[in-house]
């Protein structure tokens, strides 16, 4: 592996990292398709080929109904893939009349002309993933096996739509044998609510997590690789419990429920999300996490728009363009990137030295951290609160993200960025429960079992050490090179070391190139020190000199 030193870029700046807009699955204006397409010779036409092959762009095709008030159906699968940075194209099964009240009328298309539109997108594109909404008949459901027969893709992703939100049948029984039948041992994933999956078992009832995994073992058995039960309409809980199963093995995943009257359309976007991450190349495990954060996190900025009078309204696909985070360039909350350099305050050491937390965290901030956590498990927590709103200010002046560690009345406070929890903290779902999809949260983690958790938690990073002896906490078990590189390989989110980490050893770790480890954390070595901006300086340097090319 190359040594290529890496220096991350303040958040700021990440629209002019070329490997940021390739994550989007964005096109540079060059390699567009189609952008020569009207030239006459022959040698333009291959060179747009050529440059699309070397440029793939993941494609859905969904084959769905048209929702007249574009919150479902194929309006909310383009805009969910497009949000995702995928290419969505459709073969539109039925036109239906609905708006925030309910649906008003069906307009079924033709299973011929169904099965025109599959063999126009299917001959012509290379389509990744195919994902199906309303299925009005079973006969469009056999048009479409006969064409995935014939055109084979990566990934058939199936939201076996009966009934929509309002409670308007959308198909009828014969279809639902038919799905049973033909679709389902052809798919990937299903991905049935708790109606669906009830009416799919012949109106089972579902009450609890234990029927759904029930529910979800019944449902396996029918073919698919895969099945997503979705508890969002379980009563009686505050979070949202789906269960995964994939005929060994069942997951859990717990999202925030959101309290908003717009949820129209959460299901078709929860499908087209997954299949959109399927088209990029993730597991299975990951797009489904992935497709859960994006509709919490669309639900949870649209929460008080109003369209329409009745009681259920669309929510917003493209909120991230309204961010300030967009605006400013960056399309992420969180940069892993920005784990670099972590600088994690000590009031007992700023005191050592006379200088005030916000010096402290202007000098390190001067020498080069690229993120801070305040961490004072003396301070009186008023004083604590003043201090942290002051540094808040100076972070978000300097495109620096600030956590605090533990307290989360005080992140709330003062609007810092995100949280830093460990094991006997407030567990991370219940963080994320309180900061919601936006802010960014940590979790220590010291085995396989903890990351494991912290990702289905929803947190963003974790911690893992103690990499090396330390003084600053207590009693900290320390895992050495082996630990952290177990931890590291097996993670699904971004790490950063931290434990008895200094200029003399931080080489070392940054040379190991452990998969998903970002960077190093340190407390002692920048602020039980007299010049913090120097020391943080010269970290940062001996970083750089050893970091390993990062993708
Ligand atoms: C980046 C980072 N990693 C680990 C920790 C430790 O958190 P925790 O285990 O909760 O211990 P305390 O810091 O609260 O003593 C951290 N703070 N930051
Ligand atoms: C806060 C903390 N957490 C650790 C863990 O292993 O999770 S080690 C640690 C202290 C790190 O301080 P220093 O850089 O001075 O060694
Ligand atoms: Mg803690």
């Amino acid at each position: 592996m190359t040594s290529v030193p890496l220096p991350p870029l303040p958040a700021a700046l990440a629209q002019y990292r070329p490997s940021a807009a390739a994550t989007l699955g964005f096109r540079t204006p060059s390699s567009a398709p189609g952008v020569s397409a009207s030239s006459s010779t022959r040698a333009r036409r291959f060179s747009v080929i050529a440059s699309a092959r070397e440029m793939p762009w993941p494609h859905v095709l969904t084959v769905a109904g048209s929702d007249s008030s574009a919150g479902a159906g194929i309006q909310a699968d383009i805009k969910a893939c497009a949000a995702l940075g995928a290419y969505c194209s459709s073969a539109i099964t039925a036109v239906t009349a609905q708006n925030t009240v309910g649906v008003q009328g069906i307009h079924a298309v033709p299973e011929k002309f169904v099965g025109e539109q599959l063999r126009s997108v299917l001959s012509d594109m290379s389509v990744d993933v195919v994902k199906t909404g309303m299925l009005p008949s079973a006969g469009v459901v056999k048009v479409l096996c006969e064409s995935l027969r014939k055109f084979p893709v990566k990934a058939l992703v199936v939201d076996p739509v009966m009934v929509s939100t309002s409670g308007d049948t959308l198909s009828g029984p014969s279809t639902l044998a038919t799905y049973r039948d033909e679709l389902f041992s052809m798919a990937d994933i299903v991905t049935p609510n708790v109606k669906e999956a009830s009416k799919l078992l012949g109106d089972v009832s579902l009450h609890t997590i234990s029927d759904m995994r029930n529910a979800a073992e019944s449902i396996y058995k029918l073919g698919p690789k895969y099945v997503l039960v979705k508890g969002g309409d379980m009563p009686d809980s505050s979070d949202a419990i789906d269960v995964l199963f994939d005929g060994k093995e069942f997951t859990e995943l717990r999202g925030l429920r959101i309290k908003t009257r717009n949820t129209h359309g959460t299901g078709c976007t929860l499908a087209s999300c997954i299949a959109a991450e399927l088209a990029k190349g993730a597991t299975m495990l990951h797009a489904v996490q992935a497709a859960k954060k994006f509709v919490e996190s669309a639900l949870y900025h649209s929460k008080d728009l109003v369209i329409g009078n009745g009681p259920q309204g669309p929510f917003d696909h493209l909120f991230e363009l309204k961010s300030p985070s967009y605006k400013m360039g960056s399309l992420q909350k969180f940069n892993p990137d920005d784990l670099f350099l972590y600088a994690v305050t000590d009031s007992g050491m700023n005191k050592k030295w006379g200088r005030s937390i916000k010096d402290a965290v202007k000098a390190a901030i001067e020498g080069g951290a690229t993120i801070v956590q305040l961490r004072e498990k003396d301070a009186e927590t008023r004083e604590f609160l003043e201090a942290a709103k002051a540094c808040v200010e100076i972070c978000k002046s300097l495109g620096v993200p600030l956590l605090i560690n533990d307290r989360v009345d005080v992140a709330l406070a003062c609007d810092a960025g995100g949280v830093h929890v460990g094991q006997s903290d407030i567990p991370a779902w219940e963080v994320r429960g309180l900061l919601g999809p936006g802010k960014i949260i940590g979790v220590s983690c010291k085995t396989l079992a903890q990351a494991e958790q912290a990702w289905k938690d929803g947190a963003d990073y974790i911690g893992c050490g103690g990499v090396f002896p330390t003084t600053t906490k207590a009693n900290n078990p320390t895992l050495g090179f082996e630990g952290l590189r177990t931890v590291c390989l097996a993670s699904k989110l971004p790490v950063v070391a931290i434990g008895g980490i200094n200029a003399g050893n931080a080489g070392s770790v940054m040379e190991l190139g452990l998969p998903n480890l970002k960077g190093v954390a340190v407390v002692s070595a920048l602020f039980d020190r007299e010049r913090v901006a120097a020391e943080t300086r010269n970290l940062r340097s001996i970083l750089m000199k050893n970091a390993h090319s990062r993708s």
